[in-house]
Parts: structure tokens; sequence; C-alpha cells
């Protein structure tokens, strides 16, 4: 390290290197006296920073050859924040195309925002939901550290976002947004009734007459007497088809304006506030979605990305399911309603959706928010079955064995006897599976249980052998993200 600090501190910083040591160059920047670079050595990725200052005393580390060496933690993150702006999230409001990169394993945005930078898109790298946090036993403040880490080691200055993502509980809502998270995907799926959809029209309207008269009254008086006017949109409400989305949707709505109310209003910043109505059995129709979009700005509920269940299925890590032609008809409307009010389409899930991506970016005309994230970490998983076959084997077996018990967390419809037998497939192949739909989603639902499963000495099965053959694999893993994700992003017109 002697050779960096030395260098810097004669202020020959064009070529730092040093032996044993990585350097993040990008990353290196001046704040007053002192030069702040990120480095990894044996010990693993570090902060370096030559040259005293307010930050220099902040910085929590020790001193080695006259600088300051801290590690990357949570307590230098809020540091790194405090003293360079463009390391802490930002919202980005509806005027600019946005991705979520969900990144399970806190190692991947370097490779999202080499993929990102320079595009007419701005990154989401902070983002995961209560579900991805319970299944890799993370925290939201390991999220967002892994997030600002990443963007000081990559120099990136063009902000990026902090979603907490699929939140449904207040508490949840309570502690994403103390943390500065930046946008909010409030979901709604546990205030839709999905029970609806499998009443005969007889039994919604006898349902829908249980209604108090002035709630019938506004709906039918918004949505039958003056039908809707959305240019673009196809939109012929039934009264039929009314007061079974109002059955459907009511108390979804009111949900969605209670915790507009009660949190994104009382702020004192931005946040983007999206609205998930896309984990649930029922597909939103262009009618329902005009009718939930119109209610909110009937409220005077302002948001940022709407998610609706579309037509077919949006599986997790595979391409779309379904008529492509309907999908193209409904994308229309829905991208005209959000057109409308005002706020982005969001496409969840959004990992590998080639075959319609070029609609969505059509349709949008590239204004949408597309959220991606088990697809990367089945980049992590292609990493691994390249260059470390027997981890691969072991990780793909243990899948095998505990399938079941995650699709309990995970709506997929994988055939697993599809699978070509791990026996029948030499070495070299294995990487072949992450092409291959079934083996997907085997490994995309499975995440949860590999990274945490442990041996009766509690030590880890999988995650230290698998970081470390990450770590060792840094560049790698950067290269499939710049080209799984690169591919997504030429598809959809970025
Ligand atoms: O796995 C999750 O809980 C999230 O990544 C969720 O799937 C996310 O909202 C998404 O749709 C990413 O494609």
């Amino acid at each position: 390290m002697k050779e960096l600090i030395d260098a810097i501190k004669s202020g020959n910083t064009s070529a730092l290197a040093a032996p044993g040591v990585k350097v993040y160059a990008s990353s290196f920047t001046q704040v007053g006296n002192t030069s702040l670079l990120m480095v990894r050595t044996e010990a693993g990725k570090q902060l370096l920073a030559v040259g005293e200052s307010d930050l220099y005393d902040q910085l929590q580390g020790e001193i080695v050859d006259g600088a300051k060496v801290a590690p990357l933690s949570h307590e230098n993150r809020l540091t790194l924040n405090q003293y360079l702006p463009y390391t802490a999230p930002q919202a980005f409001g509806t005027q600019v195309a946005t991705m979520g990169l969900g990144d399970r394993l806190g190692i991947a945005s370097p490779g999202h925002i080499q993929t990102l930078r320079g595009k007419d898109i701005r990154p989401v790298l902070a983002q995961q939901s209560i579900r991805e946090l319970a299944l890799t036993g993370r925290t939201y403040e390991d999220v967002l550290d892994a997030a600002a880490f990443a963007v000081f080691q990559e120099g990136y200055k063009d902000g990026y976002g902090a979603d907490g993502d699929h939140l449904k509980k207040e508490e949840d809502i309570e502690y994403a947004l103390r943390l500065g998270f930046t946008m909010l995907t409030l979901d709604c799926s546990e205030n839709i009734d999905n029970t609806i959809e499998t009443l005969s029209a007889a039994e919604i309207a006898a349902k829908y007459a249980e209604l108090p008269a002035s709630l019938r009254e506004h709906y039918e008086k918004r949505y039958l007497d003056a039908p809707a006017n959305v240019p673009g949109a196809e939109l012929n409400y039934t009264r039929e088809a009314l007061q079974k989305d109002v059955l459907i949707y009511d108390a979804a709505i009111n949900f969605m304006e209670a915790i507009f109310r009660k949190y994104i209003v009382t702020l004192d910043r931005a946040v983007d506030f999206e609205i998930s109505i896309d984990e649930t059995a029922t597909p939103t129709s262009p009618e329902a979605h005009y009718l939930v979009a119109s209610e909110l700005r009937d409220r005077g509920v302002t948001i940022f990305s709407m998610a609706p269940r579309f037509c077919g299925e949006f599986q997790k890590g595979i391409d779309y399911i379904g008529d492509i032609a309907q999908f193209e008809r409904e994308l229309a409307s829905h991208a005209a309603i959000a057109v409308h009010f005002e706020y982005k389409l969001s496409i969840h899930s959004g990992s590998d959706k080639f075959s319609v991506f070029p609609l969505i970016g059509q349709y949008t005309n590239g204004l949408f928010h597309i959220k991606t994230a088990g697809t990367n970490w089945l980049e992590a998983v292609r990493v691994v079955a390249k260059v470390n076959p027997s981890l691969y084997r072991r990780m793909h077996q243990f899948a095998l064995d505990h399938f079941t018990e995650a699709t309990a967390y995970y709506h997929v419809t994988t055939d697993i006897e599809a699978i070509a037998p791990l026996a029948e497939v030499a070495d070299a192949q294995l990487p072949d599976y992450m092409e291959e739909n079934n083996a997907r989603q085997l490994l995309h639902i499975t995440y949860g249980l590999l990274l945490q499963a442990k041996n009766d000495d509690g030590s880890k099965v999988f995650a230290d052998e698998f970081f470390q053959t990450m770590t060792e694999q840094e560049d790698t893993f950067a290269d499939g993200l710049r080209h799984h994700i690169g591919r997504h992003l030429e598809l959809l017109g970025k």
C-alpha cells in the first residue's frame, strides 16, 4: 500500500498501482485536503484516505503508512454520503426512464453502473423487497451500503435510487423511509379481492348491491355515465365489469390513499411512490387500471409509477408467456393511461421479457420503470457454473431438493422434470442451464435457501465458497451483467 500512498502524496495519481492491491481508479476523488480511493487487498475492499481533513478524521479505520484505511462499514458509508452527495440515493420523478436493478448479493451494482453509464436511463440500485431481505438475511442498511459503495467505486455521479420494494406493512414503509430510501413500492396485493373473480355475474351483482348507495353512485356516475376519454386507450366499461372492479379494487384504492397521506405527503423530501397491483391473480384490465388511476387523481394522490398485472404471465427470470398480440393491444391502453395521468408504467418482473421489450419501449415512448432482480442473481450463478462446476453441481442439486419449499414465495410454472439431469451434463455445458427456462426458475426462486443453507456446525453450506468465487470473478460477473442487462436495454430502445 505504501507505493500507492506515496504516489498520491506526490500527486502522481495518473497510474495508481501497488503490488497485491486492486485499485478502483474510477473512485479517486478529492475532498478538501483528502484524496479518497477504493482499493481491494486480501482483507477485501477498503477506502484509502490520504491527507487530513474533517472527512479523514470522521472515517473509522486504521492508520497505515501515514494514511487511513477504512472498511466498507455502514458508518463509513454515512460519512461518504455526508461529504460526497452523489453517493446518496435520490428520487427521479416521472420524466426520466428508470431501471430497478435488484442486487440480492450486494456485489452486482458496479456491473449495473458500467452498463447504464451514459445511457438515457437511471439506475435504482438499492432495490430489494422485504421478501428478499427475509430470504437472504440482509437488512435495508446492507442494501443501501452496498449500492452507495458501488457508486463511489465507479465514480458514478448521475444519481441512483433506493426502492423499498413490495412493501405491504406500515412498519416496513417506516423502516425504508427512515433510512432515506427514495422510492417506495406499495404492494396492494393483500388489499385486492381476488375472490371476486371466482363469482358468477349474479353473485357479483348481489355483492355489489350490498355496498353503500353513495359508493355505488360515485362509481356509476364516474365510469358509466361519463365514459372515459383517454387518447390512445380502448376503454369500455360495462355495468357488470364495473361492479366486479369496484369489488376487487375499492379497498386497495383506500389503502393507497391512506399510505400516501400518512407517509408520502408528510415527507420533507421527494420520494418516488409506485403502486404495485401486479403480484395478484387478477390481470389488470385497462379499464381497471383507468379506474384506479382516476380514483387516485380524484383523491389528490400523485404517483411516480404504476405496476399493473399484465395479461399473460410475467414470471420470474424468464421471457413473457402469453398472447403477444393481446399484450400489445392492452399495453397500448395501459401506456396511454399512464401518460394521461402523468406517471410511468412500471414493468414487474422486468427480468428477461425480451420478446415484449420492443413493444414496451415503443408504447411508453421510452419513459418507463422496469424492475429486475432475479436475473442479476442468475448472472452470478452463471459465473459459478463457468468457473466452479463442483460448487454449481452442489447448488443445483440442493435447489432440486428444496424447490417445492421455495414455491411458497414465488409463482412459477416450472417443469422440474424437463431439466437435464446433472449427471448427463458435462462441466463445460453447465452454463447452458442458464439458457433453459426451467433451470433458470429452479435456481431463481431457491436463492434464499441456497445462500442461507447451514451445516450442522452452523457454517454456511454454499455462501462462503460462493462469495469467494464471486470475489475472484468480479470482472467476469460485471462482464456478464453488462452483456445481459445490456441486452435488456438494447431491446427496450435504450
Ligand atoms: O423477488 C422479489 O421479491 C423482487 O425482486 C420482486 O420480484 C421485484 O419486484 C421484481 O419484480 C423484480 O423483477
